[in-house]
């Protein structure tokens, strides 16, 4: 069955935060709409939503942001302006995105991923390898922090916040040798002059779902059902099943130290995870292969599995 579709007097409105990336993977997702149904750019109106997330007061407040980063602190907003009606899709980066939705709310449409990797991104050097003893880098995530420390524990890491251009002053000014990005960030703002090397999945393995766009509708909302359908990646989908179960499993976020990555090969899908002690002093790593079909038995298998190695305090991030 087919819906009325968005005309320029009736637009379909795509919220998203007023990031650039978030801009560009706002405008990736109308792209793609156009194209599928051959729509005008008018079509689509993208709504910015501010959100409690980029309040720099709040990004200030380091402690808060770690506390509450699992609990939606970039999207409530918009899942609010979804539910009121205000805008009629959201486009997401997966990686911050909470493993449960709202009710009324379904996340089941992915974008093709990009590269899951973490990049290297420093003014003088090219690899963590080459990084001189007791170096200082800079980083706010703490699985990056985690996993430096436990191959690196001579390395001094420092908070490191802001957008890229921020963070390449902050590199240019000696505040430290190197920070870490995304991948498919950069990729995504074109931003082809950052000084950046990708970091193997064997020394520093990505979040889970990092890479991958989300794009998030009411449950009710047969016409944007339909859109999201056709611009649905299925293998990216497969792969994020198993990686957010395991992150469900593990009752974590793009917060805590766990990674995670799901490739695919034939009707093959492999797992591999990591946890870590925030001080790095501990890393506990392995992989799963089955049907890509057992994804999310394979991730909460793997969680399973890890967590059994572990002891009581080992998730005390305090
Ligand atoms: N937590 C912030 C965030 N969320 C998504 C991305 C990058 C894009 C992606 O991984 O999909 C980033 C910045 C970064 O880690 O460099």
């Amino acid at each position: 069955m087919t819906h009325a579709y968005p005309t320029p007097d009736a637009p379909l409105k795509i919220g998203t935060r007023g990031s650039p990336l978030a801009l560009a993977q706002a405008h990736e997702t109308r792209r793609r709409l156009m194209a599928a149904f051959d729509l005008p750019e008018a079509a689509f109106e993208v709504v910015v939503i501010h959100t409690t997330g980029d309040d720099r007061a709040m990004i200030a407040a380091d402690r808060a942001l770690k506390e509450i980063g699992n609990k939606g602190l970039f999207t409530k907003e918009i899942e609010e302006a979804m539910l009121d009606g205000r805008i009629d899709i959201a486009v997401h980066s997966m990686k911050d995105m909470p493993t449960a939705q709202p009710d009324g709310l379904v996340l089941d449409c992915n974008l093709p991923r990009e590269d899951t990797r973490d990049a290297f991104v420093s003014v003088k050097y090219s690899s963590i390898a080459e990084l001189p003893k007791g170096a200082v880098v800079g980083t706010s995530s703490l699985r990056r922090k985690s996993q430096l420390l436990n191959r690196r524990p001579d390395l001094q890491v420092v908070e490191f916040r802001g957008n890229v251009q921020t963070r390449l002053k902050k590199l240019h000014d000696g505040v430290a040798e190197a920070t870490f990005l995304a991948m498919a960030g950069l990729n995504r703002l074109g931003m082809d002059d950052v000084p950046k090397t990708p970091i193997p999945t064997e020394d520093m393995l990505n979040a889970v779902a990092q890479g991958a766009i989300g794009i998030e509708r009411r449950a009710d909302d047969m016409r944007a059902k339909e859109m999201l359908d056709a611009i649905h990646d299925t293998p990216t989908g497969q792969r994020l099943a198993a990686e957010r179960a395991f992150l469900a499993a593990l009752d974590g976020s793009c917060e805590t130290p766990i990674a995670a990555l799901a490739t695919l090969d034939g009707g093959t899908l492999t797992l591999r995870g990591e946890i870590l002690r925030t001080d790095g002093s501990q890393s506990e790593a392995g992989q799963v292969s089955g049907p890509i079909a057992d994804g999310p038995e394979m991730g909460r298998a793997l969680a399973r599995e890890l967590l059994s190695r572990v002891d009581d305090d080992f998730f005390d991030w305090k």
